[in-house]
């Protein structure tokens, strides 16, 4: 590891990158899928069984940690690598988004954002200054701007302006993030579903040279070829030798779509939450262990993955304990999706460095139909 945050492309395969992130916590290699970690916690995981299972860096969330166990007592506590006992880079979103959609009570200005708490009702307010200040307090690596995300459908003049209130808010969070060798801040691309919109957004963001670039307010219940278009309008405008981070995706569909169209980074609660309602991801496509066609079936999910989850416990153990909503459960099915996304991940890297990304992107598809 290197005392700087430093990003290279080694290989390429049509827009398709693989490479690495560099920073004094570790490596992450790209593209990379980040496991979600709301309240310092992969849900139902142990740090270490998400490190085994190939995940470089996981997602941190500054709404929640600022409300519980709070940014201050965070610091105190050692910070969130310490606390939850991840010694990998961890990256966290700013709060803009959570806020919109989990706080009640909440008023915007200029300034930043009044809200009441989801937990407790208490009022709390999030400055671009602040979001900044919580994200080093629980000692974050990648640290992402303030933004303010707008609800699709959305009329194009409140789009503009959430666009360049998040502009000006990206300025005020570089000012406030400074020099900080070895850790990052990361614009987020906004602009909705409007094209020169999510131009101009890019455009601006790359004159302020930010080490890398999210691509938000998708992934917001749009269809995928609106999400995809609006990857192939602002990919061109990002600067090719730093991250692109495409923030809360996806499915194992969106994955593949997206690394095809130049996107390095994701996070999505996906393989987790869906873990905890019973549907298993696997290279046969996805399983609803509810289903009672599993009841007697003694096959594991996937006899040739690494994963003990995928490979050691039948489909009826599994469907026995999703029907009676064990914790075990959860737990399996966590673990095997996880490791699933993770070797997509891994198989999408070999194939861009191998030249042979689509082919591998059809066989995976392919693959999917035998559920
Ligand atoms: C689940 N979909 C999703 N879209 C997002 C979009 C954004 C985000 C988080 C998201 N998650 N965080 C931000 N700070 N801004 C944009």
């Amino acid at each position: 590891p290197t005392p700087d945050f430093r990003f290279r492309v080694d290989a390429t395969d049509g827009q398709a990158r693989t490479g690495a992130i560099t920073m004094p916590r570790g490596v992450v290699r790209t593209p990379a899928f980040m496991p979600v970690g709301t309240a310092a916690t992969v849900k139902a995981m142990y740090a270490d069984q998400v490190r085994e299972l190939g995940a470089d860096i996981v997602l941190g969330n500054t709404y929640h940690l600022m409300l519980r166990p709070g940014a201050e007592r965070m610091a105190r506590l050692g910070g969130l690598h310490h606390f939850m006992r991840w010694d990998g880079p961890i990256l966290t979103d700013s709060g803009g988004f959570q806020v919109m959609s989990l706080s009640a009570l909440r008023k915007l200005d200029a300034d930043g954002v009044t809200f009441r708490s989801h937990i407790d009702g208490t009022a709390h307010r999030m400055s671009p200054e602040r979001s900044i200040e919580i994200q080093g307090l629980l000692g974050s690596d990648i640290q992402m701007q303030l933004d303010e995300c707008v609800r699709l459908p959305a009329p194009p003049e409140a789009i503009e302006k959430a666009m360049r209130l998040s502009l000006r808010w990206a300025e005020r969070c570089r000012t406030a993030f400074g020099e900080q060798p070895g850790k990052a801040m990361f614009g987020i691309v906004q602009g909705g579903d409007v094209p020169d919109l999510r131009v101009a957004s890019a455009r601006a963001l790359v004159d302020l040279d930010l080490k890398g670039y999210a691509i938000g307010g998708l992934a917001v219940g749009e269809p995928q070829a609106v999400m995809l278009a609006m990857i192939e309008t602002v990919e061109p405008h990002l600067p090719a030798h730093k991250p692109r981070y495409l923030m809360g995706v996806g499915t194992p569909d969106d994955l593949l779509r997206s690394v095809e169209r130049g996107v390095d980074m994701f996070d999505c609660v996906m393989p987790t939450r869906a873990g905890r309602h019973g549907l298993a991801y696997t290279r046969h496509g996805r399983i609803n262990l509810r289903n009672a066609r599993h009841a007697e079936d003694t096959r594991p999910l996937d006899e040739a993955s690494a994963c003990p989850a995928a490979r050691d416990y039948s489909r009826a153990y599994l469907h026995h304990l999703v029907r009676s909503d064990e914790i075990l459960g959860m737990m399996l099915l966590t673990w095997n999706n996880l490791a699933y996304y993770q070797d997509l991940m891994a198989g999408m890297r070999a194939a861009i460095r191998e030249g042979r990304f689509l082919t591998f992107a059809a066989e995976t598809r392919a693959g999917w139909e035998r559920a």
